[in-house]
């Protein structure tokens, strides 16, 4: 639930176009205890005012002249889209309440003022409207855990594979390729076991911000399993296109990380595979480039493969080319 702290300093907004009945409910409101008030007599400003400033609350009166109150109310709607309309109407006419509720108004207020009624009414409102705030970044805090690695940040395996067919798609349009580069980190058990596990947690952490420094912005970097990433790289022509920034990723893996007062060294392999030569979709461009990766680590680990062009014959072995970082 909103505090009273928060429901008093929430933003407020009062359209009159007469100056008395603005003064009137400027001072109700300022002796009620709330902070954060502000007012105009031009109904046309109310939307790029709303646009500037989203009001938790607009006191909106209805007979104005020029644009009236349930004109004002269609262009705010045209802003919130499908959000809560944070309007309390404000009119002397019975006829206009129904009205009003309809037009999109969540509740209103009768002239002349009855004081307790405007201050209820008010405190109602902004309660939901600060509620419904809440809830709205709630939901959006829900979204991005369940696309985003917690300890890292990371898109995880969802998002990936969401960048993937984006990507794919832009490819098949442009005719042009693609890589996914899948990551393994070399001997991070070892780290977990001879240093902690939060140690281990750090080392991740340095790795994914290395791994994002030393890819452009349009890339996607992901982790996808423990000590497991893979980046997909768009608009790209040929397999040097992936191999070059592949190598620049395990050199910059290779970095020494400083953690407390330790020094520790780590590597990486990296399997890549491309689009449209080694796979078509999602799915088994991930697996042709784990299957990749899984050549690295066999041929010795700290190096990078690309699978074959070719299709291997079934039951023999993914043939690869090999390239090895600078030693
Ligand atoms: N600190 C930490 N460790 C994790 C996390 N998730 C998985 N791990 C550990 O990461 C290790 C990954 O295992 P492997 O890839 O088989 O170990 P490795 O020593 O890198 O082996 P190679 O890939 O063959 O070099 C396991 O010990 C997991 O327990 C995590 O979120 N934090």
């Amino acid at each position: 639930m909103p505090s009273r702290d928060e429901i008093l300093n929430a933003k407020v907004l009062v359209v009159d176009d007469c100056a008395d009945n603005i003064d009137l409910m400027l001072e109700i409101l300022r002796d009620a205890g709330y902070t954060n008030v502000t007012s105009t007599m031009y109904p046309e400003q109310v939307c790029p005012l709303h646009r500037q400033h989203c009001y938790d609350l607009i006191l909106l009166d209805l007979q104005m002249p020029g644009l009236n109150g349930f004109q004002v109310m269609k262009g705010l709607k045209a802003i919130e889209q499908g959000g809560y309309l944070p309007v309390l109407a404000l009119t002397a006419q019975p006829s206009f309440k129904i009205a009003a509720l309809e037009a999109g108004a969540r509740d209103f207020i009768s002239k002349p003022f009855d004081l307790l009624e405007v201050h209820k009414r008010i405190h109602n409102m902004l309660e939901v409207r600060l509620l419904y705030k809440e809830l709205a970044q709630y939901s959006k805090q829900q979204q991005e855990l369940a696309l985003h690695d917690p300890l890292t940040g990371l898109p995880n395996r969802r998002l990936l594979e969401d960048r993937i067919a984006t990507v794919l798609q832009h490819a098949r349009r442009q005719h042009s390729k693609a890589a996914v580069m899948y990551l393994d980190l070399d001997g991070f058990k070892g780290i977990n076991d001879t240093y902690g596990h939060a140690c281990g947690d750090e080392v991740l952490k340095m790795v994914a911000s290395r791994l994002t420094g030393c890819s452009r912005k349009e890339d996607t970097v992901a982790r996808v399993g423990g000590d497991e990433f893979v980046i997909v790289m768009g608009d790209i022509t040929t397999l040097r296109d992936a191999q070059e920034p592949a190598a620049k990723l395990i050199e910059a893996v290779s970095e020494p990380y400083l953690i407390n007062d330790l020094t520790l060294k780590l590597s990486t392999s990296i399997g890549i595979s491309l689009f449209p030569d080694d796979a078509d979709n999602v799915e088994a461009l991930i697996a042709v480039a784990d299957s990749a990766l899984y050549q690295a680590k066999r041929s010795g680990k700290n190096r990078c493969c690309a699978a074959a062009l070719a299709a291997p014959l079934p039951d023999a072995p993914v043939q690869h080319s090999m390239l090895s970082t600078p030693a």
